[in-house]
């Protein structure tokens, strides 16, 4: 992988550059993703089928996939996959049962009730991947902590396919999809926020994908909401000399191969290690079947970065603050607390990252390009609101007036004082 080495600060610098960089060549996604959104809006199904045309080879007049060809997939999954499915589905179950949040009621001022609603988004738009690979998985992460939310009417889409995987199928029906439709990319995500004659038009949309979808995803935000931008996958990697390269370079590339636009990036204070982990590198990428993706990956966007003590690695990858970050260092959980900017953390020479891909229950669905600053994982949190709710008895605004009514008249908002008198029993006209 391409090596940076230096201080930290002349690191920082040359990452900041190579960012803007990275963020010029957005410009195109974004004009490319506006023309295929104002389409969607313009012609609904027949933009989609158009699309399906160009994008996926498959001619689609029908959106929704029919209840039989679900019971099908059911008769098709490989009984294996769907045992491993059931497992996943229940430790995904149990790690975001923890997110569930009550609300409130506040009630200890005499006459006086606060308090906040935690209500359940009602319809959801998930986006589950399907250019290059098939994302089972991916169906789980976002459904069951929007059933776990108690979203009433949950759609998935997902691209078109000559034949489903039938473990996507599955997948959705067994954790309570309402509807799955085939449409994929950025004029998925424009059908679920304009809605069409097929898709409803859905009030938030959660969900990775490419940098189509994701570029979408921040283009409808507003008119729906969205979870974040989950985009090309990236992996962190701080390692010391403790680390196994085998490991460390078998890690890169789990997410090497996601995508050409994944990024994987080792951060060390071992010359030596880097070096084995590049060795390494170039024997495993010779052995896996999506070779040219991954390798494509590596060769643009992974990075080296060689620094010279373990506080500088921290910082280094702070900055980067990386959808997946590895600890590849002995005593890796003593490390945590000077972890600031990370979608998920895996600590440890054995926790690696694929085992949060499909197993260990917390969520998949992470922020990408240095989002992870201020995004969280997907969780039960993304599938609610919160509406604040007050009650005042009579007594309660008379105590209360002064203060309000002061409040009103020093911003010169009369109306609002007004408000508030005649509930005290002042007379308005005077
Ligand atoms: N961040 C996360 O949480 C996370 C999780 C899982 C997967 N991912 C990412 O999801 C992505 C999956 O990508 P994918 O491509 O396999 O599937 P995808 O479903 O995201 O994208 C496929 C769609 O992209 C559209 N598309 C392809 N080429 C296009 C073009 N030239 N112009 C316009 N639209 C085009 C097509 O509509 C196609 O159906 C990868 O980038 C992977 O890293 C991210
Ligand atoms: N690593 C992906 C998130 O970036 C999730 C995934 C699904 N399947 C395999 N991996
Ligand atoms: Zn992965």
């Amino acid at each position: 992988m391409k090596r940076l080495t230096g201080s930290a600060k002349v690191i920082s610098a040359i990452l900041a550059q190579e960012y803007a960089a990275y963020a010029k060549t957005q410009d195109n996604f974004d004009d490319i993703v506006a023309e295929i959104i104002k389409n969607v809006r313009k012609d609904g199904d027949k933009a989609l089928t158009s699309y399906a045309k160009q994008f996926d080879n498959m001619s689609i007049e029908t959106f929704e996939v029919s209840r039989e060809t679900i019971d099908q997939a059911f008769e098709e999954i490989d009984p294996e996959v769907l045992v491993a499915l059931k497992n996943a589905k229940r430790n995904i179950e149990s790690y975001h049962k923890h997110q569930v949040e009550p609300g409130f009621v506040d009630a200890k001022t005499d006459g006086v009730v606060r308090g906040q609603l935690v209500l359940p988004i009602e319809k959801v738009g998930v986006y589950v991947p399907g250019g290059t690979a098939a994302y089972p998985s991916s169906v789980l992460m976002n459904v069951l902590p929007a059933k776990i939310a108690g979203v009433p009417e949950i759609y998935m889409v997902t691209p078109p396919q000559e034949k489903f995987n039938p473990a996507i199928l599955v997948a959705a029906a067994l954790s309570g999809v309402t509807k799955i439709f085939q449409v994929g990319g950025a004029q998925a995500i424009a059908a679920l926020a304009y809605g069409t004659a097929s898709i409803p038009k859905v009030d938030k949309i959660t969900g990775p994908g490419n940098i189509f979808v994701a570029t979408a995803k921040k283009q409808v935000f507003g008119q729906v909401g969205i979870d974040m931008i989950a985009g090309p996958s990236e992996i962190g990697v701080i390692a010391d000399q403790s680390a196994n390269a085998t490991y460390v370079a078998a890690d890169l590339l789990s997410q090497a191969e996601h995508d050409r636009l994944a990024r994987a990036i080792l951060v060390t204070n071992s010359v030596r290690l880097a070096d084995e982990v590049d060795l390494a590198l170039e024997a495993q990428l010779q052995t896996l079947p999506r070779e040219a993706i991954a390798r494509e990956s590596i060769e643009t966007n992974g990075r080296t970065i060689i620094t010279e003590s373990v506080e500088e690695m921290f910082e280094l990858m702070n900055e980067l603050a990386p959808e997946h970050l590895e600890v590849a260092m002995d005593d890796a959980i003593s490390y945590l607390p000077k972890i600031k900017n990370a979608g998920s953390i895996f600590l440890g020479h054995y926790t690696s990252e694929p085992i949060g891909d499909y197993y260990a229950g917390t969520n998949h669905v992470l922020p990408t390009s240095g989002t992870a600053r201020f995004y969280s994982a997907l969780g039960v949190y993304d599938f609610v609101k919160r509406s604040q709710f007050t009650y005042y008895s009579q007594d309660a605004v008379i105590t209360a007036a002064k203060d309000i009514t002061k409040l009103a008249y020093s911003e010169g908002l009369q109306a609002h004082a007004r408000a508030i008198e005649i509930r005290e029993g002042v007379n308005v006209d005077d």
